[in-house]
């Protein structure tokens, strides 16, 4: 080849494209341009051919001129776009049969790249868009479809496929009234203007129904004509998982946690960790404060299901007329002051995860119906509705009664007491195993220390031996209640002027100076009074916290400041 090389022609193409669609169009262009197989010639000239045909105001053979082709509107459609690399390759053969030619093709060659790099690049540069989209609506942690205006589904993202467990192929050959039966209820609310949202719906899958919490709107043109819908859906366990992890219901003990290096705490332990995976119901005995609900929350964690959701219950705590709501929720209007759209029950909550029920001893008996029917039938019925609800709960429950004896005293259902100690395990009391006490100390002093910036305070020998000889009626949590008192008194806090303080306490004598001997009151700053006084009440209350703080006389505002300030920390139950 002489005249003009077929290098300048390459460095000519290369010039009059960007960098990034180079790689897409030119360098294929640039291969068949210059490919020296003979085959290929034939193979694409019949193509290339209806190209010359319909241009054929641009004479290949008479040296078009370069200029007048470039200012030519040529347009390509996307089809002959898809020959163009058929094109320059022609052209290429044609300049190697005449390199005296090329000079002039170059023109050409640049007008038709410009062309099809104009197409190109916004065909490119949507795919990039769409692939954007797509990352994004892949990476979150809900299922996402839309669908046209008719309920044909359109797009559906990685994680809808894997909840409803159908392959994208087939659910874009779905309408969506296949999977949710009252979508035309949903659309109508939806296209009249309502929002949707967080509304629990059932979704039907060729396997099964499935719970889920769904959020709806849908989808206008620039002229405001609704064209599709979008839907954003969470299955239900999902959103009370959630909700779980936020109001503190959560298991945050493991078997790991639990001090205890006695015999008889040892065994316990060991026994705990071989019943974990075991779905029969635990029933666990002890006294009060002795680690029940640490156990309970370590079994889960052991268990098979310590990625759903560990709920509890205190059975003595909630009145027994909201007892049946709280355990299996209620429906719209169920009772005056109910929550519109109803509310999910303990039951629900717990769904696939652990359910325990503390002080279940002090169930009422109407109560106790109930919650056996609910274990035997895996199912509730929410107060108020009418739909059975099934449920996959372990259940464990916890007493510090003695429940043979409640059940030999007629107050407590001899079936039901059956049906939840199907493994009975027991947590020795402290006084059982002194032993532990000089590890417990060591480490609620190291604990607490962190926990309220102060240093482990020095205990002499008879302190120690004090707390040996101790009895110990409220078990682990009273040690940890004095220890920490100890700390925030740096020490100087006898076990008699605890005990002391804590009956005038529970006497709530705090307010009536007369009533407390002020030789027991140690010195305290005020803010360590508070710090105090705000801790025994949620005790007291059991955790809640609007209970806590209106018998403080403040707000829940005030009160959670205050938690803040001090580093009080919300019980779990
Ligand atoms: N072995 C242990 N190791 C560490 N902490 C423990 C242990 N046992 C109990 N505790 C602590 O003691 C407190 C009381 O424990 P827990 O609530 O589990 O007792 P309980 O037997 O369920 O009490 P109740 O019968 O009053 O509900 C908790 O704050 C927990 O941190």
């Amino acid at each position: 080849m002489t005249g003009i090389s077929t290098k300048n022609i390459v460095q000519h193409i290369n010039n009059c494209i960007s960098l990034e669609i180079k790689d897409l169009i030119a360098e294929p262009a640039i291969i068949y341009l210059f490919d020296n197989n003979k085959k290929l010639i034939s193979s694409h000239s019949t193509s290339s051919a209806n190209i010359y045909e319909k241009y054929s105001t641009v004479n290949f053979l008479e040296q078009p001129n370069s200029n007048q082709i470039e200012n030519d509107n040529i347009n390509f459609s996307s089809q002959e776009l898809t020959i163009l690399p058929n094109l320059l390759y022609t052209i290429g053969v044609l300049i190697e049969g005449n390199p005296s030619l090329a000079n002039s093709y170059v023109g050409l060659i640049k007008t038709i790249i410009t062309h099809s790099t104009n197409n190109l690049s916004s065909h490119h540069l949507l795919n990039k868009n769409e692939q954007f989209t797509f990352a994004i609506m892949n990476a979150v942690n809900f299922a996402v479809l839309s669908t046209n205006s008719t309920g044909k589904i359109i797009y559906a993202n990685d994680h809808c496929c894997r909840v409803l467990n159908i392959k994208r192929t087939e659910l874009l050959e779905y309408s969506i009234s296949k999977l949710i039966p009252n979508w035309d209820s949903i659309a109508k609310m939806v296209s009249s203007g309502n929002e949707i949202s967080n509304k629990e719906i059932t979704l039907v899958t060729p396997e099964e129904s499935l719970k889920f919490n769904l959020n709806c709107s849908s989808i206008k043109d620039s002229n405001n004509n609704e064209i599709g819908f979008v839907l954003a859906f969470r299955s239900i366990e999902k959103v009370y998982q959630l909700v779980n992890k936020y109001t503190g219901m959560q298991a945050r003990y493991t078997f790991d946690n639990i001090i205890g290096k006695s015999k008889i705490m040892r065994q316990a332990i060991e026994y705990a960790e071989t019943i974990s995976n075991s779905p029969s119901t635990i029933l666990i005995e002890g006294e009060s404060g002795t680690g029940k609900e640490v156990f309970a929350q370590s079994i889960h964690n052991a268990s098979n299901r310590k990625n759903a959701s560990f709920v509890a219950i205190n059975c003595a705590a909630i009145s027994e007329n909201l007892i049946e709501s709280e355990l299996f929720g209620y429906d719209d209007g169920a009772f005056t002051g109910a929550k519109k759209g109803g509310h999910p029950g303990k039951f629900e909550l717990a769904n696939n995860g652990t359910l325990f029920l503390d002080e279940i001893g002090d169930m009422k008996p109407d109560m106790q119906v109930k919650l056996l029917r609910a274990i035997q039938e895996s199912s509730i019925t929410r107060v108020g509705g009418d739909k059975v609800i099934p449920v996959d709960v372990r259940i464990i429950a916890a007493t510090n009664k003695n429940l043979q004896n409640e059940v030999d005293k007629g107050k407590f259902r001899m079936d039901l007491f059956y049906r939840i100690s199907v493994i009975p395990l027991y947590i020795p009391s402290l006084r059982e195993r002194k032993g532990d006490i000089p590890t417990l100390i060591r480490y609620f002093l190291n604990q607490k220390s962190l926990k309220l910036h102060k240093d482990i305070p020095h205990l002499g020998y008879s302190s120690l031996q004090q707390m040996l000889d101790y009895e110990w009626p409220g078990n682990v949590r009273e040690l940890e209640n004095y220890i920490e008192q100890l700390v925030n008194f740096n020490g100087k806090i006898s076990l008699d002027s605890f005990h002391k303080l804590k009956t005038a306490e529970e006497e709530h004598s705090f307010s009536n100076e007369n009533t407390v001997d002020a030789d027991t009151v140690p010195d305290m700053t005020l803010q360590d009074l508070e710090k105090r006084h705000i801790s025994m009440s949620i005790k007291k209350h059991k955790g809640n916290m609007s209970k806590v703080a209106k018998t403080l006389g403040i707000g829940r505002n005030t009160l959670y400041q205050k938690l803040k300030k001090y580093g009080i920390e919300k019980p779990l139950s």
